[in-house]
């Protein structure tokens, strides 16, 4: 390690904002950061959430990278800044030109959100999922879906650029390849040949189902089976992925003075926000790190020669480096975590949003300020009295399936459902009811790992609701029946791409070296509390059977319902 200033940025493009972390390379202190919403985004741009259609325009990502890169490299010299990385949400693919170019950035495309980055929670495509499915199985060569927990899921690459391509003849046409967001990035500030350009293998592993057994991504054949009209994107693709330690480039000059940096900044290979989350929680092998946001990604790595051939099944895949290079790195989730209290909070607030600006009774400004206030304030207010309700009185028993089900065994056809329901029930009643869930949903799937053979010996909280909600943590140690390590950065995800960064800009050998050297440890512990851990377990039988009967009535199998219904 030189002695000469260090500094690398980390840059976090999640759900609902990007946020740049500035760290020193050498001991992890985190200088600076700063954070941008997308403006169209959070106007619900593009979006329709009746279709489950949820677009991103690249202006909303470019606007928040000049934004927030250029305010934090202020703080130190620019040649001090060694590296940069970035995570981004995913799986979040986008159409691309020849040239690497979004395609809602070409004449023509700039309104159309087909054109644009399709969110990992957009579930416009589970017919295409389905198929995926149902051709991996039964196409007669390898099944593609084996590593990715053997269910494909509509949140996934080739679910998404099939829906696409099927959808807009215009985009198809137009469409020379496609990148996830976080490829997309990297190669925009790298400014390098699309042809050549080095992609995560993180995102290539989880989604794109690329795996070294069977030459890359799948083949040709299967792919044009399962779409007509993606013939001969396979070789518009890629072949190798590269894991994110690994140099991408360095800033094209047009970055380099757009953000205030030099052209000697490394940039790393892209990743995702879940598995550079993982990386600042200081993962471990067999540690769980649970990054708990508007969805929950539950990250976990074992030495790849200890899990040998063993598949995981229902899980979102078991990637070789794709967390830590030389380990193997298994992902699961929710769907919706966060995001399950905030549609509650959107449900109650309807009133504000409807009916105040009708109201003659209070001036514009004041229903502004009213609105700021509550809105502010709702899931605090709920906690605060969902807390008080003893879990042995509560009769609301809720599904976390608003968004479908992630894992175990994806199905994200599967809606949420709330049960136990009486005229004393409340707001209150139901918001803890729903804190419950997003818990029993997370049993269900360290249950699944560990009834795969992999064991899980700690369990690390990340995220916005990790850090938020003491409530939410209580409840899931006490249902886990295990403590929950919170990791202390309020910004984890970029502080593990900055520990990508460093490693790539040569601060540090390895991954591990740097997560020593730039982690910055825990907060807190939660710890099961006795008395409540039994209660949780009775209750967490009685959303097994609940989630059995409703998964069952989705599927119009009337038999199986009433076969759960006599178990419930
Ligand atoms: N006090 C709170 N209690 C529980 N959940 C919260 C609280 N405040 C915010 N959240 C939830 O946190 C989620 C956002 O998490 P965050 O990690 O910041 O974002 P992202 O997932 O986009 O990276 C939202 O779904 C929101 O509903
Ligand atoms: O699924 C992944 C990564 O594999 C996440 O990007 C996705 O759940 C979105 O994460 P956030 O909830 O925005 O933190």
């Amino acid at each position: 390690m030189t002695d000469h200033p260090a500094y690398v940025i980390g840059l976090d493009y999640g759900t609902d904002s990007v946020r740049a972390l500035l760290v020193n390379a050498k001991t992890g202190d985190e200088v600076a950061q700063a954070v941008h919403y997308y403006p169209r985004w959070k106007q619900g741009a593009y979006c329709n959430p009746q279709k489950n259609q949820f677009r991103q325009h690249p202006l909303d990502y470019i606007e928040g990278l000049e934004a927030t890169v250029r305010q934090v490299a202020q703080q130190v010299p620019a040649e001090q800044i060694k590296g940069i990385a970035i995570d981004t949400t995913g799986s979040t693919p986008g159409a691309v030109n020849e040239q690497g170019v979004a395609l809602a950035l070409t004449p023509g495309f700039e309104e159309n959100p087909n054109a644009m980055f399709v969110l990992w929670k957009d579930h416009t495509a589970l017919a295409e999922a389905a198929e995926v499915n149902e051709k991996a199985r039964t196409w007669g060569g390898p099944d593609y879906t084996q590593f990715e927990g053997g269910i494909y899921s509509s949140e996934w690459f080739w679910a998404k650029i099939a829906h696409v391509v099927r959808e807009d003849e215009a985009v198809a046409q137009a469409a020379y390849s496609w990148m996830e967001h976080c490829d997309w990035m990297t190669l925009l500030l790298t400014g390098q040949d699309l042809a050549t350009f080095k992609r995560s293998r993180c995102a290539a592993g989880h989604k794109a189902m690329w795996h070294e057994s069977w030459g890359g991504l799948p083949s040709e054949e299967f792919l044009t089976l399962l779409e007509p009209k993606l013939a001969g994107l396979r070789n518009r693709l890629f072949e190798e992925t590269y894991t994110a330690d690994q140099v991408a480039g360095t800033l094209s000059a047009e970055w380099a003075e757009r953000l205030g940096l030099t052209t000697d900044t490394v940039v790393a290979v892209g990743s995702f926000d879940a598995h550079a989350g993982a990386v600042a929680g200081e993962i471990e092998a067999y540690s769980m790190v649970k990054v708990m946001g508007t969805s929950t990604c539950d990250i976990v790595v074992a030495p790849t020669a200890e899990v040998g051939d063993k598949l995981v099944q229902g899980i979102c895949g078991q990637v070789d480096g794709s967390v830590i290079p030389g380990m193997l790195g298994l992902e699961a989730g929710q769907s919706a975590f966060g995001d399950l209290l905030a549609w509650f909070t959107q449900i109650i607030d309807w009133p504000l949003r409807t009916m105040l600006p009708k109201s003659t009774v209070i001036s514009s400004e004041q229903m502004e300020a009213l609105r700021e206030e509550m809105r502010g304030n709702l899931i605090v207010e709920l906690t605060a009295a969902a807390e008080k309700i003893d879990p042995e009185e509560s009769a609301v028993l809720a599904l976390d399936w608003v968004n479908g089900r992630r894992t175990p065994d994806a199905n994200q056809a599967l809606k949420g459902a709330i049960m136990g329901l009486t005229m004393g029930s409340g707001a209150p009643q139901v918001f803890r009811a729903l804190v419950e869930a997003i818990c029993y949903g997370s049993k269900q799937i360290v249950e699944r790992f560990e009834s795969e053979g992999i064991p899980i010996k700690q369990v690390i909280g990340i995220g916005g609701v990790a850090k938020k909600s003491r409530f939410a943590m209580q409840t899931l140690a006490d249902v886990l029946d295990r403590p929950i390590k919170i990791a202390t950065s309020e910004q984890a995800p970029a502080l593990g791409a900055a520990m990508y960064a460093a490693v790539a800009a040569g601060v540090h050998p390895d991954v591990l070296t740097a997560q020593r050297a730039m982690g910055s440890g825990f907060a807190e512990t939660y710890t099961p509390q006795p008395d409540r851990v039994a209660d949780y377990a009775a209750r967490y039988k009685k959303y097994q059977a609940f989630g059995q009967f409703v998964e069952a009535a989705t599927l119009g199998d009337k038999q199986a319902a009433e076969t759960a219904t006599a178990t419930a």
